[in-house]
């Protein structure tokens, strides 16, 4: 997961969103940070100084594991999304290839996650990221934490690969293309 010597330092896209700016959901129907979704995480992130985000994630009944504790795949999925979000400031569309996350303290039912993110090195079509989950504040104590590396993909991905019936509706809503096109993939 370390990045190779040859990697060099993200550099935030011009054209960003400036810092302190919501980034908004990148799909309605998306799990992480979508609208659509009732039992979805809702995350908003925020953009961030450099190449870097925050976001916050509370933690509702549906998101359980054990009996009023957050399930880990539901804490890694916040950890992922809020480190995918980095796209938006690099203006690159990316998926997580590998995810490695590392659970330092149980999180109950109704904790607000306090989530933050930075690109750490690119090198070619390669995002290295990480990510921090805090419990009581942004500075709190550290419950969850991950590294990843993302690859950055052509809007192909997603219509090469997408059931028809979502990829279809996606392509009917002129929002979604907007958004789908707006960043090009430069190797
Ligand atoms: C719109 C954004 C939404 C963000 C939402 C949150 C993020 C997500 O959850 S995305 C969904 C989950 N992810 C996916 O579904 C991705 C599924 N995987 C894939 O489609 C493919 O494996 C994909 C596109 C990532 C890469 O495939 P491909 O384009 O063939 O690239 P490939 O050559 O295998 O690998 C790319 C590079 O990564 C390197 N690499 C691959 N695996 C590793 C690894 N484990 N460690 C280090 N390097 C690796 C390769 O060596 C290669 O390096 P180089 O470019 O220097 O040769």
């Amino acid at each position: 997961m370390a990045p190779p010597p040859r990697a060099t330092a993200p550099v935030r896209h011009p054209d960003a969103p400036p810092t302190g700016e919501l980034l908004g959901s990148h799909y309605g129907h998306c799990f992480g940070c979508g609208g659509q979704q009732p039992h979805g995480l809702h995350l908003e992130v925020r953009a961030g100084q450099q190449v870097d985000v925050t976001a916050e994630f509370t933690v509702r009944p549906v998101h359980q594991g054990a009996p009023g504790l957050a399930h880990g795949g539901v804490l890694t999925t916040a950890l992922d999304e809020t480190m995918g979000s980095l796209g938006w400031l690099l203006h690159v569309v990316m998926v997580t290839r590998r995810l490695e996350t590392e659970f330092v303290r149980p999180v109950p039912v109704g904790t607000v996650l306090h989530l933050a993110a930075h690109a750490v090195a690119a090198e070619g079509r390669k995002v290295f990221t990480t990510a921090t989950g805090r419990i009581g504040g942004p500075d709190g104590p550290l419950a969850v934490r991950a590294d990843a590396l993302f690859v950055k993909v052509d809007v192909e991905h997603f219509t090469e690969h997408g059931r028809d019936e979502e990829i279809q509706a996606a392509m009917a809503d002129p929002d979604q293309v907007r958004r789908a096109r707006a960043f090009k993939v430069n190797p």
